[in-house]
């Protein structure tokens, strides 16, 4: 549904010059919600912008529904962008325009006959649950219902694509999952494909099939939610799913860890368990069939999608070579071992 092919975007020239985007190569297929994760100055903006080209990009293509947008100028351009909705952080509706005004907005630009309007508008607010909001103004809803007038709004043109520009930064936690939970509903009952581009990985998390994140204006890795959340492949990812989970070393632990192993020291590992390895008891296996003591330094199981995910640190107790056993034991088991370093025995 949404292909971008080789899409560079430098701004400024010369010595000035900021490659905000390079290569960058998506496909967002039919029905699928698609997150882009990065952190600030990244290039996600640019990017999400340059899918309905309120940005153009400097070289590569834009597809959307089989049609190539980059090719498309004036008419045609405005034409096909009715195809593609897109919401923002700060919602921008009109202040001097009604809910219901705000919605029918895009279908009065497209000459859309004011009782198809209203035949168009009135099942939007019953989606986006503000049916007895039509006749307020922006000013008087709070920042959730601003930002489902503006979905309902994105939609009037009856979209295929929806693009979510940190559609849920400005709202607070409660808020973002009722957000969050209607384009879910939206994307199932109509179909729609979404692309949302977002620094939170709780977002990811909750709503995206697929994510990709990005790095210096280039897209570093892309995988399926459940697989992103239990082996990033990429130090970024790491750093991300670490920071999610906030599952760090105790500090006075971080300060004492060597990266090479020593006469007596112990390796301390970081541990996800998914699939069948969160339900077998591979720690008391390890312990028995490998000779270590194992001390579980932190742990928690996180459900992420359909998928359960069992996370560990734990200090591996034993001589060098029980230890290595054990770490070759837990290697050839179906989880995911990543060595922090090793810390010295007290003796
Ligand atoms: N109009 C512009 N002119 C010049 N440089 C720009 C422009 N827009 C973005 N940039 C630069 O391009 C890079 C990517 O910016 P972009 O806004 O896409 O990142 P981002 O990941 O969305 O960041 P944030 O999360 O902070 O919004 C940054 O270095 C930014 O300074």
């Amino acid at each position: 549904m949404i292909r971008l092919t080789n899409l560079s975007k430098t701004f400024g020239a010369g010595s000035r010059a900021v490659k905000a985007l390079a290569d960058v190569d998506l496909h967002v297929p039919q029905g699928q919600i698609h997150g882009v994760i990065g952190l600030s100055g990244a290039g996600k903006s640019t990017l999400i912008r340059c899918v309905n080209l309120l940005e153009r990009p400097t070289s590569g293509t834009v597809e959307v529904d089989g049609q190539t947008l980059t090719s498309l100028s004036g008419p045609a351009l405005n034409q096909a962008r009715h195809r593609i909705g897109m919401i923002f952080q700060h919602f921008n509706l009109l202040t001097s325009r009604t809910v219901f005004a705000n919605i029918a907005l895009p279908l009065e630009l497209m000459g859309v006959k004011r009782d198809e309007i209203t035949k168009r508008v009135t099942p939007l607010l019953e989606l986006v649950g503000l049916a007895d909001k039509a006749q307020q103004y922006p000013a008087q809803l709070s920042g959730g219902q601003k930002q489902r007038v503006a979905i309902a709004r994105a939609l009037a043109s009856r979209p295929q694509v929806l693009l979510c520009d940190e559609a849920t930064s400005a709202l607070d936690p409660h808020t973002t999952a009722s957000i969050l939970e209607l384009l879910k509903d939206i994307n199932q009952k109509l179909g729609l494909t979404i692309l949302l581009i977002t620094h939170e990985m709780e977002v990811v998390k909750s709503i995206c099939h697929r994510v990709s994140l990005i790095s210096g204006g280039r897209l570093v890795e892309e995988a399926d939610v459940g697989d992103f959340f239990t082996a990033p492949r990429t130090q970024l990812g790491r750093d991300f799913l670490n920071e999610f989970l906030e599952l760090e070393p105790p500090r006075e632990l971080i300060d004492r860890l060597e990266q090479t192993p020593g006469p007596n020291s112990h390796p301390v590992v970081r541990l996800a368990f998914s699939g069948d390895a969160v339900s077998t008891p591979l720690i008391s296996r390890l312990a028995r069939e490998c000779g270590v003591d194992v001390s579980i330094l932190q742990a928690k199981v996180e459900s992420i999608q359909e998928r359960t995910l069992g996370l560990m640190i734990a200090e591996l107790m034993g001589d060098a070579e029980d230890t290595r056993r054990a770490l070759a034991y837990l290697q050839s088991h179906d989880l995911t071992v990543e060595v922090l370093g090793h810390v010295q025995r007290d003796v």
